[in-house]
């Protein structure tokens, strides 16, 4: 099940213009503010009449401008999960979550309820009302709904925004069992660069109404020149090579050997590392005796401001990108310059696999 867009529409000044296709899995539409998140998704969701446009979602055509075909927002078989739950006060859980069933064909109903209510962990909640249930509960909930609806995609916009930093890592786990379980392409909103590196399948990054860039979160979140600004979080693939008997599991990836405490992942299996900029030391001299485990070495690719006292460099270490944050004072003290050769100390490295079947292991690479 794949999900084709192509949008045109104008508002005043500003343009979009753009073409992307969202396969089964978490596609991440990325930006900053502005930039046509939103427009895209009510355009999708059927809110919004582009000028010109055409959606296709597994071969159902739910937009073409062209044949002047516009199937209204209750027929598109669109789930919706949005910042706040939106669940009806006085239905219970278990009434929330059977009320997009009614609507759905019974050849879509492809999940069943119980199996939806496990997968989601909301079996003790289902005689709650949604005011006696916390705010991740309630996007448990909402996700449910969304699910349970039958749907050809499932619509997300910023889901998480409204959490604060606990709920988001509450909810995280679900997402991900729902990007893994199921196949109906998720097109999910964020510019939260911690979101996109542990969910994103596809990452679809927007400037000024265009695709900036287009590709898997490391890719995306290190190509600086596409996005405009480079992201404060890196992410590196690598390949389990082995278990050691310290309790170290040692990774390969584009740029080298690395070592984090034991993940649960079999040897062979492709993992993703999640790297804060602030986690990355850089280094002219090849770096000795210390006790930090993973240093790589790159070649300096781009220097941007970040804020008032540090910038952002990114390494180039082979196909893959790396970006510290180091204070203006080192930079300059460093002479820090594109093209030169340096050494990234990583401090901390999260694991955070991304592909279909592999469990979340946090872990801690010093
Ligand atoms: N109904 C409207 N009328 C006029 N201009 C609009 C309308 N809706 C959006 N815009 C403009 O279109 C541009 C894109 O807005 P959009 O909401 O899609 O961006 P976004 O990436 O979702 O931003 P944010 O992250 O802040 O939600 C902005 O310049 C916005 O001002």
């Amino acid at each position: 099940m794949t999900v084709q867009i192509a949008l045109r529409h104008r508002f005043g000044d500003f343009g979009l213009d753009l073409a992307f296709d969202a396969p089964p899995g978490v596609t991440v539409l990325f930006g900053p503010s502005g930039s046509g998140k939103t427009t895209v998704v009510n355009a999708v969701a059927g809110l919004l009449r582009p000028d010109q446009g055409r959606i296709v979602a597994d071969g159902r055509v739910l937009l073409d401008t062209a044949a002047r075909r516009f199937v209204p927002p209750h027929c598109r078989r669109i789930g919706y999960i949005f910042q706040e739950g939106r669940l009806f006060p006085h239905l219970n859980v278990r009434q929330n979550l059977l009320y997009g069933r009614w609507f759905a064909p019974r050849a879509a109903r492809r999940e069943s309820v119980s199996q939806v209510v496990d997968m989601l962990g909301i079996g003790p909640l289902l005689s709650r009302r949604p005011g006696a249930l916390s705010g991740g509960e309630k996007q448990r909930v909402a996700i449910g709904r969304a699910l349970l609806s039958g749907p050809d995609m499932i619509l997300a916009d910023e889901p998480l925004a409204a959490l604060d930093e606990a709920r988001k890592a509450e909810i995280l786990p679900y997402f991900e069992r729902l990007r893994d379980a199921v196949s109906v392409p998720i097109l999910y909103v964020s510019h939260a660069p911690a979101e996109v590196a542990r969910l994103a399948t596809t990452v679809v990054a927007l400037k000024a109404g265009r695709v900036a860039a287009v590709g898997s979160a490391a890719q995306v979140l290190g190509d600086a020149m596409a996005l405009g600004t480079p992201v404060a979080t890196s992410v590196l693939r690598a390949r389990v090579a082995a278990h050691h008997a310290d309790g170290l599991s040692e990774l390969i990836c584009d740029a080298g050997r690395l070592w984090v405490p034991c993940v649960v992942d079999v040897p062979g299996a492709l993992i993703n590392l999640r790297i804060a900029a602030q986690d990355v030391i850089l280094s002219r001299e090849a770096p000795q005796g210390l006790s930090a485990l993973n240093i790589l070495s790159g070649v300096i690719a781009d220097l941007s401001p970040y804020d008032g006292v540090s910038v952002l460099v990114t390494l180039e270490l082979g196909d893959a990108r790396l970006t510290a944050r180091v204070t203006r004072r080192s930079s300059v003290a460093m002479e820090l310059a594109p093209g030169q050769r340096c050494h990234a100390i990583i401090k901390t490295l999260t694991v955070a696999p991304q592909d279909r079947g592999t469990k979340y292991v946090p872990g801690d690479g010093s």
